[in-house]
């Protein structure tokens, strides 16, 4: 446990990479491990809001739903961020960085944001960093192509995901490379350990045991 000023908190690590990267099979690989703390999936959440799927109605119609998806998904990651856990390690699929940096982020750029929501958001955004412990010690960024990503998409077939288009991806991916590995968007929440995520699940263990020891620190694995 390391301590921050607002109390100790496990060593904390965010998987990040762009929709379709492979972020839930990284984490499903550390399950194995019971000192770790595997927080995945949050879109389960999004799916079923006391029987609302925000989700799919963000993309039935972004403009009505971004403010209502982004405000429950700020208050998922939060939830997430803040999950009491006696494992030394906490392990999580994206964070409230991802969501206001590349998701809010890209709405805005759109215009599918109002600057009036927007702000509200940024204001719980700003409220969280300061008040709340959301700090982080490591970001794992699965870095993908976005022709790579969108084949998975189309091969998984999301119900929800079937209005996203290639040219979405690509920006979506060039967010996070300007974020994460070109570190020149937003602030970058930890250290950054970028895997090569194109990699077919055959052959991604071997980069999965590359940042295993970065990982697992604290724990006696
Ligand atoms: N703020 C947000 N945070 C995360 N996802 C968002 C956000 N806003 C919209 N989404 C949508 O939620 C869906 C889930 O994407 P995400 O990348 O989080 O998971 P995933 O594709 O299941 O991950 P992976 O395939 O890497 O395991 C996507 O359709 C994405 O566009």
């Amino acid at each position: 446990m390391s301590v921050t000023k607002n109390g100790p908190r496990p060593f904390t690590v965010i998987v990040e990479g762009n929709i379709g990267s492979g972020k839930t099979t990284f984490l499903n690989h550390f399950n194995q491990y019971e000192d770790v703390c595997v927080l995945a999936e949050p879109i389960e959440m999004w799916r079923n809001c006391q029987g609302h799927n925000l989700l799919g109605l963000m993309y039935q119609d972004i403009k009505k739903w971004s403010f209502t998806f982004q405000s429950y998904v700020q208050l998922t990651m939060l939830q997430h961020h803040t999950k009491q856990t006696s494992c030394p390690v906490k392990l999580m699929e994206r964070s409230i960085y991802s969501a206001r940096y590349c998701f809010v982020e890209k709405m805005k750029q759109d215009g599918l944001l109002p600057e009036a929501s927007a702000a509200v958001i940024e204001k719980h955004f700003d409220w969280i960093q300061d008040y709340a412990n959301v700090d982080v010690d490591l970001v794992v960024y699965l870095r993908t192509t976005p022709e790579v990503v969108y084949d998975r998409m189309m091969e998984r077939n999301r119900q929800e995901e079937k209005a996203v288009s290639l040219d979405y991806l690509k920006a979506l991916h060039q967010i996070h490379e300007d974020w994460l590995y070109h570190k020149t968007l937003f602030k970058v929440p930890a250290p950054v350990i970028v895997l090569d995520a194109d990699l077919d699940k055959s052959l991604i263990r071997e980069e999965y045991l590359k940042c295993e020891p970065h990982i697992l620190v604290s724990t006696k694995a």
